[in-house]
C-alpha cells in the first residue's frame, strides 16, 4: 500500500464584502484555513460552544490586527486584545474564548481549529459599536452575520 496518502482535497475560496475564508484543509478533528482581510474588518467574535469546542492556533501571514478574546466563563465579559504582526508567530487560543479580530492593515491570517466546524455550535457576539472607542478607528466593516449578532453583554444583563 502506497504509504503516501494523497488528499483529494480542493481549496474552497469563500469571497465576501471583507475578503476572502479559505478551507485549506478539514477532516473530523481539524480545519487549516486562511483568510484575506482588507484594512478595517471585523471578524467575530465567533465560539464554538461544546460538544464542538475549538481550540485555535493563529498567525498573521500578511500585515497586522488586533486581536480580541473574550471568555465566555466570565461574567464580566471583560475584553482581551493583543496587537499581532507575522513577527509574533503561532498563538494559541484556548476554547473558552470567544475571538474576533481587527485588520489594521489588509491581511492574511492563517488557524488551525482542533476539532471540525460545526456551524450549528458557533456563537456570535457582537462588538462592533465598541470598536471605534476601543482602537480608536472609523471604519468597521462587518458581515452580514456579524452584523446581526447579539451585543456582546454582561452575564445576567442579556
Ligand atoms: C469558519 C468557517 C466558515 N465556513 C464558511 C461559512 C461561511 O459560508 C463562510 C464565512 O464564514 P464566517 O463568516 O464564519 O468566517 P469568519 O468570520 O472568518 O469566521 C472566523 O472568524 C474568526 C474570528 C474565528 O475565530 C474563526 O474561528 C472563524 O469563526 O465560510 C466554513 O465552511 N468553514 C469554516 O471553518
Amino acid at each position: 500500500m502506497d504509504p503516501f496518502v494523497r488528499l483529494d482535497q480542493t481549496t474552497v475560496r469563500r469571497e465576501d464584502n471583507r475578503g476572502w475564508l479559505e478551507v485549506l484543509y478539514e477532516s473530523d478533528a481539524m480545519v487549516l484555513k486562511r483568510s484575506f482581510s482588507k484594512a478595517g474588518v471585523f471578524r467575530g467574535l465567533h465560539v464554538q460552544r461544546a460538544p464542538s469546542a475549538q481550540t485555535k492556533v493563529i498567525r498573521v501571514v500578511e500585515g497586522s490586527i488586533v486581536d480580541v478574546l473574550v471568555s465566555i466563563e466570565d461574567p464580566s465579559r471583560e475584553l482581551k486584545t493583543a496587537t499581532l504582526t507575522p513577527a509574533d508567530g503561532w498563538v494559541r487560543i484556548d476554547s473558552q474564548y470567544a475571538h474576533g479580530f481587527y485588520a489594521l492593515q489588509d491581511t492574511v491570517f492563517e488557524y488551525v481549529c482542533d476539532g471540525g466546524y460545526d456551524e450549528a455550535s458557533e456563537e456570535a457576539y457582537s462588538i462592533a459599536d465598541r470598536l471605534p472607542a476601543l482602537l480608536g478607528v472609523e471604519t468597521v466593516i462587518l458581515s452580514d452575520k456579524d452584523r446581526a449578532a447579539p451585543p456582546l453583554t454582561a452575564a445576567g444583563a442579556e
